[in-house]
Order: structure tokens, then C-alpha cells, then sequence
């Protein structure tokens, strides 16, 4: 099925009278609130087990009318039933986009292109979960007959941000034991940092590339390679019957989309897992992606994060717009970028174990959204993206919070907490998690209903310095909780931000699958090398600036 070309959401009647409301907004919480003693329950979702309160947003009952009216004239619904049965939405690649056939319960059908993906599905993460049952109980062994105690993932952007990051929120998941690492970056201290004090014979390494081709992680692979071969040298292994070819064998396995590409670097393809081309990179944890999850965490916890994404998917899929927290949070976000002049979206967990979330978002809405031209090629005359960011709290809070404050911009921020910590310590009478709650509690509440200058002036505050102590109020966030970070409750939060992202990107139109802003960057860097290597004729093709910057390189390089 051809993809029919996007609405231009300007040419809507619901952007037209969104863009009379913005002209004239003049947003008052306290007002609000005070109005409407039900508006926290009013504007208050829950989707699987997430509680999600939109309350503290600068959206009226008119706005979000006009927000959902604006999801039925981009024919938003239309667009995820596309998307859910496997049509080419990603008409730049000629692809179809579905992540959210990876956490299909087995037993359900879906044919596309003539294949029923969902037994395929299964049928792999069988195979990664045989696997990691192998190295979880010791049966798979390293060359020297030691168990497996450290996998290493090598792989970066969407084969990295989301293992880390899941890895780092699920960590006392871990099976005692057993831990893993994540090397990506071609900045060879990443990979130096994280072998230096490895043992070889107990580490296992994944390189995880959907194509197999991606220059940081193949040079990555080939040196950490090298480093487990000549470690395994140096100790006299190789002196007997053992081979080199059988320590890669044992101590490297591959996930990708080349199984071929798999084969050539030496990796026995008995021990690659494969995933499909309609997953996108970032889009792919839940899939082969994820295998040192299923290794680490069990296969057991693996489930139990793909069903928290088939809960949201649903839920997305089903729902009607004004009870559908991924496109009434999407829709919001359209508000603030395009409305209200917000250009950035900040995303603060209240969870230590989130601390790669902001990071992980990043990839996801910024290498889906950051396009200035729709899918049938129209450069757009409205904003697009986000740039999403954040930190954890409470440390954000003695950093970059005083901005969203009392600074001149708006900053929409998104603010998750758990009822329960991972945790738990008493300090004196405190138990520590009330104090942490407190101040994720006294943040929503700050931003939203600030401290006037008579309120700061009954403090006592000299009337000089009054202005300075004044917070405005009206900063809008929402506030998202769950009972604890179980593996469930993750696979809510990423499929909730798959879905906002995909909202946003059919609101404006573009093709959120797509990633052709990274090629050119690594196309130069190719044609760079040679110079960064000396060569002069190289160099002298080059603009003044980056000969002027490779020379200072060359002239400042001690080899
Ligand atoms: O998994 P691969 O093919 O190595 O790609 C890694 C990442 O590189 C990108 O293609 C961007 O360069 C991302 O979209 C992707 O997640």
C-alpha cells in the first residue's frame, strides 16, 4: 500500500484555532486549580500500570479538544493501524515499521509482505533465550572451560543506548555472578576502560550491529578481538590443541540483520540472532538487540519487559484519544513546540537506575523527529523535533533546574518516580526514599505554582532582592509514577515514548524512521582519514578550517 502524503497540519481548522488560543493564552494555574477542584483527577490517566498526571500541563478542556480534533484531521488513527499491520511507512527505505510485532504474545498472527512475522519473532527469541539459559548455567563455557562471568556489548546507537540503559535500570535483576559492560564509542579509552581489568577466559563478548557495518563497532570488535587473542596468547593458551578460531568461537557471538557480514569477521553464525530490517535501530532493544539483557537479567525478565510494551501498545492501538496517554502526551508536545515556542523537552527521572534514560530518549525522538522535509518530500513550514535532555533528580535540581525556574524559556518537563525504591536506607528518623519523593513532589508543585512577590515579600525578603525571589509558576510537566522499575513497568516507559515520538512525527508529517542526517558525517569522516594519517594531498582538499584543525593534530600528535 502506497503511503498517502501527510496533511499539512497548518492547513487544519484545529491548528487555526489552536494558533487563537496560543495569541491570547495567558496560563494560571492557581487559577485553574482553584476553579476546578477535580482538575488533577480530570487531567489523570492510567495505562497499564503507569499513573500519569497531565494536570500540571498548560492545556485547558478547550486545548485538548482542539489537540485531539488536530489527531483526527492528520488521520492519526489511520496512521497507527498502518503502522501495526506492517504498511512501508518508512517510504524512504521502502520499509514497514514494527518494533511493536517484537512483543507480540506467541500464538497471535500477523502477515506482512507475505510472512507471518510473529512466529519468526519467537522462533528467534527462543533461540537468544537457549542462549542465555546456556551461559546463565554455566553449560557454555569460554575456550578455557571457565563460565562465562562478564558479557561485554559492543555496539553503538540503537545497539547500544538501549541495552546500557535497560541494563543500568534493571541491574538488581542481575543474576549473581554475572554483570555485563558496553563499549561504543571509537574513542579507543572506551574500549581500553572497560577490558583493562577483564579476564578473558570468563568474558563473553556480543557485537551487536543491525548492519554490520557500522565503523565504530567492527574496529571496536576487531580490537577487542585482538585484546581477548593476545591476552589468551600471553597466558600460553594457544601452546596446546586450542586454536585462535575456537576462541572466537567461544567468546563471541553477533546479533544483526547480515547474518553473511556475521560470518566474514569469524563469528560461527550458529551463534548470531538475527532481527528484521523493519526494526529501526532505536527502536530494536526489544529484539536479538537485547541479548545481553536476556543473558544478564534472565529470559524470564525479558518477557516480563516485553509485556510491558505489548500493555502500552495496546493501549496506544485501542484507546481513544482524550484517555490515550501516548497521543494526548505527543499532541501536548506539539502545543509547546509549536505554539507556545518550547524547543526543548526535558526529562527528569526520579530513579538513579534511570540514569541513561534522557540519553536513551535522545536517539529515539531526536534521530526520529529532527527532519525538515515530510514524507513526500515537502520541506515543512512549521517546527519539527524536540531536543530532549535531562538528568536524574535530585542532582538536576542543584544544576540546571534554576533555568526551568525562573528562566525566560519554557521547558515542558517530564518527571517519573516509583512508589518503592530499589533501596532503601534510614538516615536518623528519615527513611530515605520520602526524602527523595519529597523534592520530586516539591518540583511539580514549584513550577506550576510558583511563589509571588507577596508571598516572597511576607517571608521578610528586603524589597530589593524581592524580584530575584519570585517564581513565576505556570511551567508546565507531567508527572508519571508506578508502584517500582519493574522490567513490566520499563517496557511501559519506552513503548510510551516510542508512541509520543510517533505522534509527533505524524502530526508534522515526517518520516520518523528514517536517520539520512547521520550519513554525511560518516561519509566525510571516511574521506578524512587519510589526511588525519598524514596524507598531504588529502589535506590539501580540504577547507582552511579542517586543514587548519588536522594540522594542529599532526603538529601536537607524540606517537
Ligand atoms: O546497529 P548498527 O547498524 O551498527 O547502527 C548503529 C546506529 O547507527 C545509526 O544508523 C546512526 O548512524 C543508528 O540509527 C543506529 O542505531
Amino acid at each position: 500500500m502506497k503511503m498517502v502524503n501527510p496533511v499539512n497540519p497548518t492547513t487544519t481548522a484545529a491548528w487555526k484555532s489552536l494558533t487563537e488560543t496560543a495569541a491570547t493564552f495567558t496560563p494560571n494555574m492557581r487559577q485553574w486549580f482553584a476553579d476546578n477542584p477535580n482538575r488533577a483527577k480530570e487531567y489523570t490517566r492510567t495505562m497499564a500500570d503507569l499513573h500519569v498526571d497531565l494536570s500540571k500541563n498548560l492545556l485547558t478542556d478547550e486545548i485538548l479538544a482542539d489537540l485531539c480534533t488536530l489527531a483526527d484531521e492528520v488521520n492519526l488513527r489511520e496512521r497507527i493501524n498502518a503502522m501495526f499491520s506492517g504498511v512501508h511507512i518508512n517510504n524512504t527505505e521502502d520499509r514497514a515499521v514494527l518494533h511493536t510485532a517484537l512483543r507480540k504474545p506467541a500464538g497471535t498472527e500477523l502477515v506482512v509482505d507475505g510472512v507471518e512475522v510473529v512466529a519468526d519473532v519467537h522462533a528467534e527469541l527462543e533461540k537468544v533465550y537457549a542462549f542465555a539459559e546456556k551461559v546463565r548455567s554455566g553449560e557454555w563455557k569460554g575456550v578455557t572451560g571457565k563460565r562465562i562471568e562478564t558479557v561485554v556489548n559492543i555496539g553503538i546507537g540503537g545497539s547500544d543506548l538501549g541495552p546500557v540503559m535497560v541494563y543500568e535500570a534493571l541491574k538488581p535483576y542481575a543474576q549473581a555472578g554475572l554483570s555485563a559492560r558496553y563499549i561504543s564509542n571509537i574513542d579507543p579509552t572506551d574500549a581500553g576502560e572497560k577490558t583493562k581489568d577483564l579476564d578473558p577466559e570468563t568474558t563473553l563478548v556480543i557485537v551487536a550491529s543491525k548492519t554490520f557495518t557500522t565503523l565504530e563497532t567492527l574496529t571496536n570488535a576487531r580490537v577487542v578481538r585482538e585484546w581477548l587473542l593476545s591476552s589468551l596468547r600471553a597466558r600460553g593458551v594457544f601452546e596446546g590443541d586450542i586454536d585462535e578460531a575456537a576462541a572466537v568461537r567461544s567468546h563471541f557471538v553477533a546479533v544483526s540483520t547480515a547474518l553473511d557480514k556475521v560470518a566474514a569477521f569469524g563469528i560461527d553464525p550458529v551463534n548470531a540472532f538475527g532481527f528484521w530490517n523493519w526494526v529501526g535501530g532505536r527502536y530494536s532493544v526489544d529484539s536479538a538487540v537485547g541479548t545481553s539483557l536476556a543473558v544478564v537479567l534472565g529470559p524470564d525478565v525479558f518477557k516480563e519487559f516485553l509485556a510491558g510494551f505489548h500493555a502500552v501498545d495496546e493501549h496506544f492501538r485501542t484507546t481513544e484519544w482524550s484517555q490515550n496517554v501516548p497521543a494526548l502526551m505527543g499532541l501536548l508536545n506539539v502545543w509547546y513546540v509549536n505554539f507556545l515556542d518550547a524547543h526543548t523537552h526535558a526529562v527528569l527521572p526520579y530513579a538513579q537506575f534511570l540514569s541513561r534514560f534522557p540519553a536513551y530518549l535522545q536517539q529515539l525522538t531526536m534521530e526520529s523527529n529532527g527532519k525538515s522535509v515530510t514524507w513526500a518530500g515537502e520541506a515543512v513550514n512549521y517546527q519539527t523535533g524536540e531536543i530532549f535532555w535531562g538528568e536524574p533528580g535530585t542532582n538536576g535540581q542543584h544544576a540546571f533546574y534554576q533555568l526551568i525556574h525562573q528562566g525566560t524559556r519554557i521547558v515542558p518537563a517530564d518527571f517519573i518516580a516509583f512508589a518503592n525504591p530499589t533501596w532503601a536506607f534510614v538516615d536518623g528518623e528519615n527513611d530515605m526514599h520520602e526524602l527523595f519523593l519529597g523534592n520530586f513532589f516539591a518540583q511539580t508543585k514549584a513550577l506550576a505554582f510558583g511563589k509571588t512577590a507577596e508571598e516572597v515579600r511576607a517571608e521578610g525578603t528586603p524589597e530589593e532582592i524581592v524580584p530575584a525571589r519570585v517564581f513565576a509558576g505556570n511551567k508546565p510537566s507531567t508527572s508519571i509514577m508506578a508502584a517500582s522499575l519493574t522490567p513490566a513497568v520499563l517496557g511501559q516507559l519506552i513503548a510510551l515514548y516510542e508512541h509520543i515520538t510517533f505522534v509527533q512525527g505524524i502530526v508534522w508529517g515526517v518520516n520518523s524512521f528514517d536517520q539520512w542526517g547521520v550519513e554525511l558525517g560518516k561519509q566525510l569522516a571516511n574521506q578524512l582519514t587519510p589526511a588525519v594519517a598524514g596524507d598531504r594531498e588529502v589535506l590539501a582538499q580540504q577547507d582552511p578550517s579542517t586543514q587548519g584543525l588536522i594540522e594542529f593534530y599532526l603538529a601536537n600528535r607524540v606517537k
